[in-house]
């Protein structure tokens, strides 16, 4: 029988979702598992925790924020509308690429200035987000206006928004193993107005 066009529009999809996979776990590869894990103590001392992140990465950083509500923590998304004032004892985990992202770095300058620690999850150790940042875990993915390919060949920044949300779930999963509060306990905590 013969090829049909939707028969080469799956091979095609199931191509680019294999390629996807593979850069995600290329990426896990040389990551630095140490510089990871120094954020849990962080966030399990955090008075509160606040998320933020711009577009797709601030997409990413809202998943995790329900997760780690589901712990237990006390969480803020930046921009909500009950979102409170950020202070001392607090941790900022703020998600930015590039980390030149002009209202991630406000947020921080800001976040830093009120005694709160930043934590920076972003594709660099040189930029102004990471100048203000207490902490930054590097993810080797490309920036959003890295179009040349060489990194990854996905559009923008889409490994590097992926990638937050995989490290954030692996995050979740290890505070959620020391933590050891059965499954229906956490889900008692999820929304039941949704
Ligand atoms: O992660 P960065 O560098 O702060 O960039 C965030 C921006 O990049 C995008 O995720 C584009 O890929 C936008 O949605 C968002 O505005």
């Amino acid at each position: 029988m013969s090829k049909t066009p939707s028969d080469a529009l799956s091979a095609t999809l199931h191509n680019h979702l294999q390629q996807i996979i593979r850069e995600n776990q290329q990426l896990a590869e040389k990551l630095d598992f140490d510089q990871v894990a120094a954020i849990l103590p962080l966030l399990q001392q955090a008075k509160r925790v606040f998320v933020v992140g711009a577009g797709r990465t601030g997409l990413a950083l809202k998943a995790a924020a329900m997760r780690l509500m589901h712990l237990g923590l006390t969480v803020f998304v930046v921009g909500e509308t009950t979102t409170p004032a950020i202070g001392s004892g607090d941790v900022l985990l703020a998600g930015s690429g590039s980390g030149t992202t002009s209202s991630i770095v406000k947020a921080a300058e800001k976040a830093a200035a009120a005694g709160a620690q930043v934590v920076a999850i972003s594709t660099t150790t040189s930029s102004p987000l990471a100048a203000l940042a207490t902490h930054v875990a590097v993810l080797p993915a490309a920036q959003k206006q890295d179009h040349g390919g060489e990194i990854s060949a996905q559009y923008a920044g889409s490994l590097f928004e992926q990638s937050v949300l995989l490290l954030l779930d692996a995050i979740f999963q290890t505070l959620w193993g020391l933590d050891g509060t059965p499954a229906e306990e956490l889900w008692k905590r999820h929304a039941n107005l949704e």
